[in-house]
């Protein structure tokens, strides 16, 4: 488990992490989600040791990574930019990081380099952003570490490599005690992979959740009337997050229990009502409003 106590970071008189306090549970997918500028970088700095906090603690399985070099192999530290050497291809850094991380998996760098397409002897820096990208997303995945942290997982990949990284993630997770934090600004690629999220807002933590139980009781209606007061009845009558009508179809997000939502709704008798899944964005739309934050002034 991963427990920041009041963690602190100032860049001159620039607070980039105020009084920040997370614990991120094991075998999650953890999205520490923010503004460009929130403090999302430099707290994965902090974490893995790359930074010094000016106040707080930071430990990893009970331990104080700063105090003992030892847990420092328990985690792999994915940059927004990788390091690495010249020439260096894939099966180079995979031996490089095989010294620091002796339960560094070769054979499944191989395969998943495989899947991927890559080519394990080709030097890195001829490979595409994205190819470099998924390079070290495999060797993060195969260093064998409890811990990943990642700066923008996904970016730069395209929509199949994403998915096929991805389930390459899920299985780890299935098949061991693996958690992944992740800072990024892109809610649209941790969708349907994180399980829990923090959310920063210039250097501070607005609220972390597990998105299962945070929306247990906000629910997105999608609907046809064949009358516009219809909407503006149900703006009174129920819990109303969000709402926005485009052509025939209007969305309504709101909070309640989803028998009275439905309910409502029957009332007015749509051509057409449906049950939605919420995205991430509407999620971390809902914790902002919840916590009396105007999404508006801080995210758009
Ligand atoms: N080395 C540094 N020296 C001075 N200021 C810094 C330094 N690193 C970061 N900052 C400042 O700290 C704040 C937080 O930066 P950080 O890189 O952590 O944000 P972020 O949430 O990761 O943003 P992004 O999504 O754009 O990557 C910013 O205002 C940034 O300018």
């Amino acid at each position: 488990m991963i427990e920041l106590y009041n963690l602190t970071k100032y860049f001159g008189s620039l607070c980039a992490v105020n009084h920040v306090s997370l614990t991120i549970p094991d075998g999650n997918f953890f999205g520490l989600l923010g503004t460009n500028g929130a403090g999302k970088s430099t707290l994965l700095k902090i974490l893995s040791g790359i930074l010094t906090a000016d106040e707080g603690t930071v430990k990893i399985d009970g331990v104080s990574p700063s105090l003992c070099a030892d847990s420092k192999q328990s985690f792999f530290c994915l940059p927004d930019e990788p390091y690495y050497f010249p020439n260096a291809s894939l099966e180079t850094m995979a031996q490089f990081y095989k010294r620091q991380y002796p339960n560094l998996d070769t054979d499944s760098v191989s395969y998943m380099a495989e899947a991927l397409n890559l080519d394990m002897c080709f030097p890195l820096r001829t490979f595409s952003k994205g190819m470099k990208r998924q390079a070290f997303l495999i060797l993060a995945l195969c260093a064998g570490t409890r811990y990943v942290f990642c700066d923008e997982v996904f970016d730069g990949l395209d929509p199949i490599a994403t998915k096929l990284m991805k389930n390459l993630f899920r299985q780890e997770m299935t098949r061991r005690n693996f958690t992944v934090l992740v800072a990024s600004h892109k809610l649209d690629a941790l969708q349907d992979i994180c399980q829990n999220i923090g959310i920063l807002h210039k250097g501070g933590l607005i609220t972390s959740a597990d998105i299962s139980h945070s929306t247990a009781d906000v629910y997105k209606m999608q609907c046809v009337f064949s009358s516009k007061e219809s909407i503006e009845e149900l703006r009174k009558e129920l819990y109303v997050i969000h709402c926005h009508t485009d052509g025939y179809f209007s969305t309504i997000i709101a909070k309640g229990d989803l028998q009275t939502i439905q309910q409502k709704i029957q009332e007015k008798h749509p051509v057409f009502s449906e049950n939605i899944s919420l995205t991430l964005e509407e999620i971390f739309m809902t914790q902002m409003e919840e916590n009396g934050y105007d999404i508006r002034k801080v995210f758009l």
